[in-house]
């Protein structure tokens, strides 16, 4: 295939001069929101020196407008006559393109979840892609900018966020298969226990505490060097197992315990290593594959019980308002957590009966995906199968079967604002102290306001200094109640 790529690259990048882009048409419809506290981006690295020498031209096609759709290229046999271009086209919340740096992204998808997990709640972010698409180099990169957004500076100072010092605790472990091993201690075997509780234990891992950025890299450093080593002792493991970052925030003033948990997926492509390795490899491949396939059902299963508890709670302050009863409520959906070793470990993202005394619904999660993928034509297969399972793990959210039902009408409260009515309310509504109105919706009307992930609305209003993560949730369920009650 590779010799057939390089051999029409003029005929195909002719091809893809004339191409007119097609309206998006794929499963993910970018004009439904996403379900609430999920983001699913991807990240296109750039042509390597490598990429370059090896003469593939680019297949992927990022498109300026609406950012989150991405036109990929392919070029196919013609039995008679010359090679002919098929195109697609997929959607995604965010699409990053390969100047944008990893400080970017973290400004963009993870400086919010900081004062999340500060007060609590369980932060993740997962890297996702085939093999040298720069899972690795995102993660690590955004393991840094985690701490040192947590932690502060020097000892005993605030943490750059403001809140007072928490105690923050360190592990990083690696899956490959059914074995775990722990890379802060030597990549020593650890197991994954579940007692009766129902509670996953890391029998066997270290956790460290952390108190500074600089303690926390240099243990960051050493993780990633037992990876390094054994990915070369054992051609190339690391891009066959799973890392997983887990930082643990005890925060004193709250009484809470949050998690942010970085994890760096093994790499997704699989037809080459059936093709050319042996049993062993083929049984690695075959787990690899099993376990994302659970990972996405875990994902897609937390975010429709999301959306499903944001839709109940919104039906039943609609029928308070009615004096009607609300409707039965719908099953609960299906999340296997149990199914792999990376969805046990991740057992705080996924189990929604793990809740903190009376609540069910698990413990309040927020969840970035970065699909990380090589733009070189010479990839574009396993580059179509990465944004298919970025498109797979998408969840239509509340916002668009409220905006489906009305068909967009509803012309009074929020739904028929301007930008100056928004900014009213806001002044009017945000309680002590002020949320900006001016950082909150600089230039939103009430319908892009109703449109907004509750991620992006409760990390705007955190901006405002002194604005607590319960003032935010306040304001914006203040904000949806009153949108329903108009
Ligand atoms: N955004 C980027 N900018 C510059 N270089 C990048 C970027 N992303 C990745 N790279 C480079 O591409 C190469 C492959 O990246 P990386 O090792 O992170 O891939 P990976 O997806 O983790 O691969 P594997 O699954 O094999 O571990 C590395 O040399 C890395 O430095």
């Amino acid at each position: 295939m590779d010799q057939f790529y390089l051999r029409n690259v003029a005929q195909y990048e002719a091809l893809v001069g004339a191409f007119v882009p097609p309206p998006a048409m794929t499963s993910g419809n970018l004009t439904k929101a996403n379900a609430p506290g999920m983001v699913v981006s991807a990240r296109i690295r750039p042509f390597l020196e490598e990429d370059k020498a090896a003469g593939f031209p680019s297949a992927v096609f990022p498109r300026a407008a609406p950012n989150g759709v991405i036109d990929i290229h392919d070029l196919y046999n013609h039995p008679r006559g010359r090679p002919i271009l098929k195109s697609f086209n997929y959607s995604v919340d965010k699409v990053f393109t390969p100047e944008v740096s990893t400080e970017q992204i973290f400004d963009d998808l993870l400086v919010g979840l900081i004062p999340f997990v500060q007060n609590g709640g369980v932060g993740t972010v997962f890297a996702y892609g085939q093999t040298g698409s720069g899972k690795t180099f995102t993660i690590s990169r955004l393991q840094e900018l985690a701490v040192e957004a947590l932690l502060p500076p020097f000892e005993s100072q605030p943490t750059p966020s403001g809140s007072p010092s928490a105690d923050v605790q360190l592990t990083i472990i690696e899956l490959a298969g059914n074995s775990a091993f722990d890379l802060l201690s030597e990549r020593k075997p650890i197991s994954i226990l579940e007692d009766s509780h129902g509670t996953i234990h890391l029998s066997g891992a270290s956790e460290h505490p952390i108190s500074t950025p600089a303690s926390a890299l240099s243990l960051i450093e050493i993780a990633a060097s037992f990876r390094r080593t054994a990915s070369t002792l054992k051609n190339d493991a690391s891009s066959r197992s799973h890392s997983i970052c887990r930082i643990r925030v005890l925060n004193p003033s709250t009484n809470t315990q949050g998690f942010l948990y970085l994890v760096d997926l093994a790499g997704s492509e699989a037809a080459r290593d059936v093709a050319t390795h042996g049993a062993e490899r083929m049984r690695e491949t075959k787990e690899i594959n099993m376990s994302l396939s659970v990972l996405k059902d875990c994902i897609r299963g937390r975010a429709e019980w999301d959306v499903q508890s944001q839709a109940q709670s919104q039906s039943q302050s609609d029928s308070m308002i009615k004096g009607k009863k609300s409707g039965k409520p719908k099953p609960k959906p299906r999340i296997p957590f149990r199914q792999s070793a990376l969805t046990k470990v991740l057992k705080h993202v996924f189990d929604i009966s793990e809740g903190s005394g009376s609540t069910e619904g698990g413990r309040e999660t927020r969840t970035v995906v970065i699909a990380c993928v090589n733009p070189s034509l010479g990839d574009v297969a396993a580059t179509k199968n990465t944004l298919r399972y970025a498109e797979m793990l998408r969840v239509a959210g509340l916002v668009s079967i409220a905006m489906g039902e009305k068909g967009g009408k509803e012309k009074e409260g929020p739904m028929g604002w301007g930008n100056r009515e928004v900014r009213r309310w806001i002044g009017e509504n945000s309680g002590e102290p002020k949320i900006s109105a001016d950082i909150l919706a600089p230039t939103e009307t009430g319908a892009e306001m109703l449109r907004m992930s509750m991620l992006e609305f409760e990390y705007r209003c955190m901006k405002s200094p002194g604005v607590t993560a319960g003032q935010a949730k306040a304001l914006r369920s203040k904000f949806w109640k009153f949108h329903a009650e108009s």
